[in-house]
């Protein structure tokens, strides 16, 4: 197959504030703007950014749990807006999320067995024969006793419960896994188990992960490449090794310098990024960074930088450090003709 796996161009979410009266218009969340990039099969994309940038959003419209206001979401090139009934069917059995809360996504009243074949049996009967082989290798996949399987979810620890809720995603055998903080609420310790387990499982699977985190200590060791959101816009996409060891857009170099983890490697931020994020409802003017960026200049309040790509592989949108017509010839792509 060629292309990747999963292409997003410029999606957009727009959350309306109420209904507008006699047609006028109705202020907006701006939630996400133009967001593109792309994921292989196989890789693991991580997105990062403050609390209300826009990360969760993003999943949601990746799994079509609410409508873009614009932009295309396409799996193996095909876009998933235009999917009708048996093709929306199989697209389904392809994107799988593992949310962040395993003590509320899982369904109290249900064993173990049950939860983790429940998306089998929404596409097809089993008999309690097959169902108890499918929950007993799903279970062995992702570390547990088969005998687990008659267990209620209050009888099991917190990582026990991410366990299944990733045995529970892989029983469709998906290609693409989202996961929306899926360690978060883990301890340190259980994190790294249930990152090991998602690491071998994509190994052994193939599986393609984006997935969704605050905690750049867990990103920097799970992720390939990662995208920096800001105030709903993609800022930094760069490989992994390469955004943490020379962050290039001033709020990655912010982020990297305010993390809690000690590393000389890192190139760190005189000051730390000062002031709350604004408002998506009002976002500022140009660069939505530049009224708390030390080194704005005048371009950056008035228009809005474009994602430009450095030699590096990586895409920076910053008037700045990136500037797009520093060197001739460079292109400028908007993302719907460029593959992020
Ligand atoms: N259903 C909704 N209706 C209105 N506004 C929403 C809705 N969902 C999210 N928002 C707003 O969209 C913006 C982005 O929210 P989102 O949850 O995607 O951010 P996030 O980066 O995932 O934040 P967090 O890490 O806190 O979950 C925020 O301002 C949020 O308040």
């Amino acid at each position: 197959m060629s292309g990747p796996l999963l292409k997003v161009e410029n999606l957009t979410k727009h959350y309306p504030l109420g209904t507008g009266f006699l047609k006028k218009s109705v202020p907006v969340i701006r939630a996400v703007e133009e967001v593109s990039f792309s994921v292989e099969a196989g890789e693991t994309l991580c997105i990062v950014g403050e609390s209300g940038c826009g990360k969760s959003t993003v999943a949601r419209l990746l799994m079509r749990l609410v409508e873009p206001t614009g932009g295309r979401v396409l799996l193996d090139g095909t876009d998933i807006a235009g999917l009708k009934k048996e093709a929306l069917h199989a697209w389904r059995r392809r994107i799988q999320m593992v949310f962040q809360d395993p003590y509320s996504s899982l369904n109290p009243r249900l064993t173990a067995g049950r939860i983790i074949t429940e998306p089998v049996e929404n596409f097809e009967r089993l008999s309690r024969k097959q169902r108890q082989a499918l929950a007993a290798d799903l279970l062995r996949k992702v570390g547990m006793s088969p005998e687990m399987m008659h267990r209620l979810p209050s009888d099991l620890s917190g990582g026990q419960r991410q366990r299944l809720g990733i045995a529970r995603a892989l029983s469709l055998n998906p290609s693409l896994i989202i996961a929306d903080e899926a360690v978060s609420a883990l301890d340190v310790s259980v994190q790294a188990q249930i990152l090991n387990l998602l690491r071998d499982l994509q190994q052994q699977m193939g599986i393609a992960f984006v997935f969704i985190s605050h905690d750049l200590g867990v990103v920097e060791h799970f992720a390939h490449r990662v995208a920096v959101m800001y105030l709903g816009r993609i800022v930094e996409l760069a490989p992994c090794e390469a955004l943490f060891t020379k962050p290039v857009h001033p709020y990655t170099e912010a982020l990297i310098g305010a993390a809690p983890v000690p590393d000389p490697r890192r190139v760190r931020l005189e000051a730390p990024v000062e002031g709350e994020v604004p408002s998506p409802i009002n976002p500022p003017s140009g660069c939505a960074f530049h009224p708390r960026c030390p080194l704005a200049l005048e371009r950056c309040r008035i228009e809005v930088p474009p994602l430009v790509p450095m030699p590096d592989g990586r895409v920076v949108a910053c008037h700045v450090r990136a500037p797009a017509t520093d060197i001739p010839g460079r292109p400028v792509l908007a993302g719907d003709r460029w593959s992020l």
